[in-house]
């Protein structure tokens, strides 16, 4: 019986080590310089993120450390080949011109129906449609009705810092602004009003931060779950592995089902994302009209060549208001906190920009007691400290895509062969010399239109047609933030402020020690 354990074992182990070395000799064969790989982890910098020394931020920065002038090279995470893109021009090919080959992203084939139709999850023609279906959720009109939801929680979010300013306590930015996000999510998403600044451990939040697997609420198992499905989906999906905790998906898929009856049955109306989806899946033409407010808009123009109406396609409507209502959850809640604790931490850090930004909020404002859609249009300054907080820090150093057909790289004689995946990095194009006025330094100025700023400088919300869906709702909320934040108050360094933010390695979209920070009242 113990030789029979013993064999089982060996051929188990003979299997692995056949299946993540076999690809070993990969970038030799092509001739791209790569960074060697060891069984079982790959390369020194994936190993080192396997083993949680460093974040997946720092695995991108430290290959690229490795071969800094080189355009294209490679490492890999245990057998999976990566390449690496570092040069902006090839960059706009992969992100944009070229796109049809890299239309895909990493996807997590889950045994959950739900997550597994996320717009995030989708590739190709799926992706496309529903891409296209659902541009309109946040264009302005739609915006400016689901902006007073999120002015509603803008004001209790006002209330909490008022009271934090009475008792000088720190505050941990990223948890606050995890309230605020929150509750904007709920109001404008899922058609919910709570306070979480009066009652956080309300289940509303309990339930969401158990959905994304917030830290606290995900443990080293689930850790090592995402890591089979992302990177051997055909284990992860044998091990029937569930991105999201099944209780909290039918806590939100049961709130949002009998929304969507109820208003069905009742033509009640909210203005709010569950009403804007099914307007959008109701009014899906074959091609609809695509509107761009920015460059960086028209980058991501969509390409609806055989398109189908989404009436044709045979897809429910509640099962995919549903899964695009919690794949905005998905995409727009750590995000969005994260953000909101970057552009904090940067106003405490240089108060005299701080009263540049108050400055600009006051005259707006004046005496109104509301912050309307119009007026957060207007600050202009406040935009541009924004940016310049995204361009200085930001939560991704690469882009990832999938390669969808075989491409030969522009002016070379390597092709990326069709299913590798490539990250375009992006942290020195933030920098360069020749894409700033003051590329080194933190300055708002270097958005200001005069000063030329590159729009691909600012990768914080991906780049070209796969780029974040959510970019104007999630500045909607961030704006709203800062106002009711600095009205009346001042964000101040704390004992506990650091100097810089440094990423979790366990969690690539939270911070190590926190972001904390005190208020006082102006
Ligand atoms: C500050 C907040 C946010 C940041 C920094 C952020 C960042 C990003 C980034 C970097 C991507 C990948 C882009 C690329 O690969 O080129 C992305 C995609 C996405 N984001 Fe956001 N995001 C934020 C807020 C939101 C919000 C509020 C929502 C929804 C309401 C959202 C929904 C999505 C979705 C659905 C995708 C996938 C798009 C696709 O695959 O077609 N995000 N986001």
């Amino acid at each position: 019986m113990l030789f029979e354990i013993g064999l089982l074992v060996l051929t188990i182990f003979l299997y692995i080590y056949y299946e993540v070395t076999k690809q070993y000799g990969f970038f030799k064969d092509l001739g791209v310089p790569f960074l060697k790989p060891s069984f079982p982890f790959g390369s020194e910098n994936g190993k080192k993120m396997f083993l949680g020394k460093i974040s997946l931020q720092a695995c991108n920065v430290e290959a690229v450390k490795e071969f800094p002038k080189e355009k294209v090279f490679g490492y890999f995470l245990l057998g999976q080949p990566i390449f690496v893109i570092n040069n902006e021009e090839l960059a706009k090919k992969v992100l944009i011109k070229d796109f049809e080959y890299f239309t895909d992203r990493r996807t997590f084939d889950t045994a959950d129906p739900i997550a597994n139709a996320f717009l995030t999850n989708l590739t190709g023609m799926e992706w496309k449609q529903m891409r296209s279906m659902l541009s309109g959720v946040f264009a302005s009109g739609k915006l400016k009705l689901m902006a007073k939801h999120v002015d509603k929680v803008g004001k209790n979010f006002e209330k909490y810092v008022a009271s934090k300013a009475k008792t000088g306590e720190e505050i941990d930015m990223k948890v606050v602004g995890g309230l605020m996000t929150l509750d904007s999510i709920a109001s404008a998403g899922f058609g919910i009003e709570v306070d979480s600044f009066k009652e956080p451990e309300n289940t509303f939040r309990i339930m969401a931060l158990t959905l994304v697997g917030a830290p606290g609420y995900r443990s080293s198992l689930d850790n090592i779950k995402l890591f089979f499905a992302a990177t051997l989906p055909k284990v992860g999906k044998f091990l029937k592995i569930s991105l999201m905790k099944p209780q909290a998906v039918n806590f939100f898929s049961d709130i949002l089902r009998k929304t969507y009856k109820r208003r069905m049955a009742t033509g009640e109306k909210r203005n709010d994302i569950i009403d804007v989806i099914v307007e959008e899946l109701r009014s899906t033409k074959t091609k609809k009209p695509q509107t761009f407010e920015s460059d960086f808009e028209k980058d991501a123009a969509l390409d609806t060549s055989g398109l189908k109406d989404i009436r044709e396609t045979g897809l429910d409507e509640e099962i995919l208001l549903i899964s695009n209502a919690l794949a905005f959850f998905f995409g727009g809640f750590e995000t969005t906190s994260s953000g909101m604790s970057i552009i904090c931490h940067k106003l405490a850090l240089y108060p005299e920009l701080q009263d540049k930004v108050f400055q600009e909020i006051s005259e707006i404002l004046g005496e109104s007691e509301d912050a309307s859609f119009e007026q957060l249009q207007e600050m202009k300054y406040l935009d541009m400290f924004i940016s310049e907080c995204f361009r200085v820090t930001s939560l991704l150093v690469a882009l990832e895509r999938k390669c969808v057909k075989d491409y030969l790289i522009p002016n070379t004689d390597v092709i990326i062969p069709k299913g590798c995946f490539v990250k375009v990095y992006t942290n020195d194009i933030s920098v360069r010399e020749d894409n700033f006025k003051n590329p080194n330094d933190f300055d708002p100025e270097n958005f200001a239109p005069e000063n030329n700023p590159n729009k691909f400088g600012m990768m914080m919300f991906g780049q070209g047609p796969r780029n974040c869906i959510g970019m104007r709702y999630a500045l909607l909320t961030i704006k709203i933030t800062m106002v009711y934040l600095l009205r009346n108050h001042r964000v101040v360094r704390s004992g506990k402020t650091p100097d810089v933010l440094e990423v979790d390695p366990a969690n690539f979209i939270a911070f190590k020690n926190g972001v904390f920070m005190k208020i006082e009242k102006r």
